[in-house]
């Protein structure tokens, strides 16, 4: 398809950010000239000295080039700064367009498939996409560090001794070899260390949300020893990751340099004209230098090496995210009039249905109430809009059947009881790599002073499921985040259960405030905004759904009667009085 964004390619990343690599090639070629030019003059420095102790040069003829050696070592180091920064700027930008897509997805997935997978799915490929990220920060910055150096190198020592070059150039590339033969351990290594990393962060949630749970039923010991036969395992496999990272270097840095041995003899034979070449001093040092170099860096490439394995184990375990199930995300739809019309649903093997015959119609603004018994369907009805399982009867958005002509995906906006929230900063949480307005939407869930309060405000991370929030503080920032994705239907599953009765009476005209043109739905046990809504709709024992509003209910229905005097018996008596 034309122009179709392969966002689960890497080089669909790098082709996007083209002008900022354009920029690190520029100064990343200009930092390895100057490269090669250092040892140049660390050569003919040697040169000078050795002429003005025999006194064949003047001392003062030393100034100049020892200044011309400064400025181009301050002109390599200029470069290198340069090159960095839009390394690192690339590796900033490719972050965001990953999450972009990765937060595209999360709101087209399918509820029941991320209630499976939970926040952990989410907070696993965040950290994922960091390392592959830095992944391939790391293969940029050795391109040119190591790559282009090495090169630029290699030219510099055939310049002065083909013969030679090709000699002492075959200890490098044993190196490489050996890297080669040892990617195996390294990777599987790495591949470990990530999978017990998994383990223990898992561990530790487990420990940390249950623990009152363990320590009232006694539990408590074998729950330590569980998460300490994880820790000493993470700290084991850790230890050998790093092992064997960390052997590698000193490994490849002796084979390679073991080629200086061959340049002290047929460099020496060179200088004392027996040679292939005729050396003098400022050649020899010259070559040497450029030759000790060129080894080092090339053990470098073991760093790039190890940096792509890691890329590539997080590469594999992401890229499937990194496709939107569609094209593009859904733009919202257009505020239109809700009809639900003989909607009944059966859950598969269930002897009858949870929802019979719910018949209602709703215009732009309104706000329906939705309640009845414990257990009794609300939920379930809530879940029908989302069009997960077949049901009976019809819902319409306008002249469009939903599910069939529009998806909910553009429709609806859905707040269900399951917190899903992920290790990431609260900002990222609400917007999921979106544009839109963070304030109003934490005003809106009355979140905007408790944010301001945090230690580093919107940018404080929460930790997986909201573990560092509050119960309350978790529910709000999920009215947050559908705030800043407004839609025009919103369905809140009892938003208000862990807030008190200021913030509930805040929150519900705040919410209306910020989205005048929506539908909301607001399923609720808590029966106090509900004289504010414009429809009420009452599920029975049996499923039944009477749609009413909350003045004829209190008339008509004991059940519902009931629930609100029991709820709120001040108010219950002043409607008393009245009617009287
Ligand atoms: N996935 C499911 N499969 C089968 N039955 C289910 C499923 N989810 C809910 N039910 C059943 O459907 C009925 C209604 O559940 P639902 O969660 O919709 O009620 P609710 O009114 O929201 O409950 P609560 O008062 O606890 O908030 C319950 O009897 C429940 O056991």
């Amino acid at each position: 398809m034309a122009g179709k964004r392969e966002t689960n390619r890497v080089s669909y990343y790098f082709l996007k950010e083209k002008k900022i690599l354009a920029m690190t090639a520029l100064s990343g070629i200009l930092y390895n000239l100057g490269l090669v030019a250092v040892p140049w003059f660390e050569g003919h420095i040697s040169q000078y000295l050795a002429d003005i102790l025999e006194g064949t040069r003047q001392p003062s003829s030393l100034v100049f080039l020892a200044l011309s050696y400064f400025f181009t070592v301050l002109f390599v180091q200029a470069m290198r700064y340069v090159k960095r920064l839009y390394v690192r700027r690339f590796a900033n930008n490719t972050i965001l367009s990953m999450k972009e897509t990765i937060y595209t997805r999360l709101l087209q997935e399918n509820r029941q498939d991320l209630e499976g997978q939970g926040a952990r799915w989410m907070t696993r490929v965040i950290s994922d996409v960091e390392a592959c990220a830095e992944g391939m920060r790391k293969f940029t910055t050795e391109l040119f560090d190591t790559g282009v150096a090495l090169l630029a190198y290699s030219a510099f020592l055939f310049y002065y001794d083909w013969r030679l070059t090709f000699l002492v150039l075959l200890f490098p590339p044993a190196a490489y070899l050996l890297a080669d033969r040892l990617k195996k351990p390294v990777t599987s290594a790495s591949r470990r260390a990530k999978e017990s990393a998994e383990r223990l962060a898992r561990g530790t949630m487990d420990r940390l949300r249950h623990a009152l749970t363990y320590r009232l039923y006694g539990e408590e010991e074998t729950a330590d020893e569980r998460y300490h036969r994880l820790l000493t395992d993470y700290e084991k496999r850790r230890i050998r990751q790093g092992l064997w990272e960390n052997s590698m270097e000193p490994l490849y840095r002796i084979i390679a340099m073991t080629g200086s041995l061959l340049i002290l003899w047929l460099g020496g034979n060179n200088v004392m004209g027996q040679g292939w070449e005729d050396w003098n001093i400022a050649a020899f040092a010259a070559y040497l230098a450029c030759f000790t170099r060129l080894a080092v860096k090339s053990s470098h490439a073991a760093h790039l090496f190890n940096a792509l394995q890691k890329a590539d184990v997080s590469w594999h375990r992401i890229r499937d995210f990194l496709t939107p199930l569609s094209e593009t995300a859904l733009p919202p739809a257009k505020p239109d009039r809700l009809t639900v019309s003989h909607v009944s649903f059966t859950y598969p093997g269930a002897s009858h249905a949870v929802i019979q015959d719910c018949t209602f119609s709703a215009a732009p603004s309104d706000i329906i109430g939705i309640t009845g018994g414990t257990a009794s369907g609300k939920s379930t009805l809530g879940r029908l809009f989302l069009m997960e399982s077949p049901h009976e009867g019809s819902i319409t958005w306008g002249k469009k059947e939903l599910g069939r002509d529009i998806s909910p995906l553009s429709l609806i906006g859905y707040m269900g009881h399951s917190m899903e929230l992920f290790n990431a900063s609260l900002e990222e949480n609400i917007g999921l790599g979106k544009k839109g307005n963070l304030d109003e939407a934490l005003w809106g869930a009355c979140l905007d002073e408790e944010a301001a309060a945090f230690p580093r405000g919107v940018k404080t991370v929460i930790g997986e499921g909201g573990i560092r929030l509050s119960g309350g503080q978790q529910a709000r920032v999920m009215i947050a985040r559908l705030l800043y994705h407004r839609r025009p239907l919103i369905i809140l599953d009892d938003p208000f259960a862990s807030v008190d009765r200021e913030t509930e009476d805040q929150l519900f005209d705040r919410i209306h405030a910020l989205c005048p043109d929506s539908i909301i739905l607001l399923i609720s046990h808590r029966l106090r905004t509900f004289p504010k809504t414009s429809q009420v709709l009452w599920i029975g024992k049996d499923g039944r759904v009477t749609t009413s509003t909350h003045e004829k209910l209190l008339a008509e229905n004991e059940d519902y009667r009931r629930l609100w005097a029991l709820q709120n018996p001040e108010m219950h008596e002043s409607h008393c009085e009245e009617r009287r």
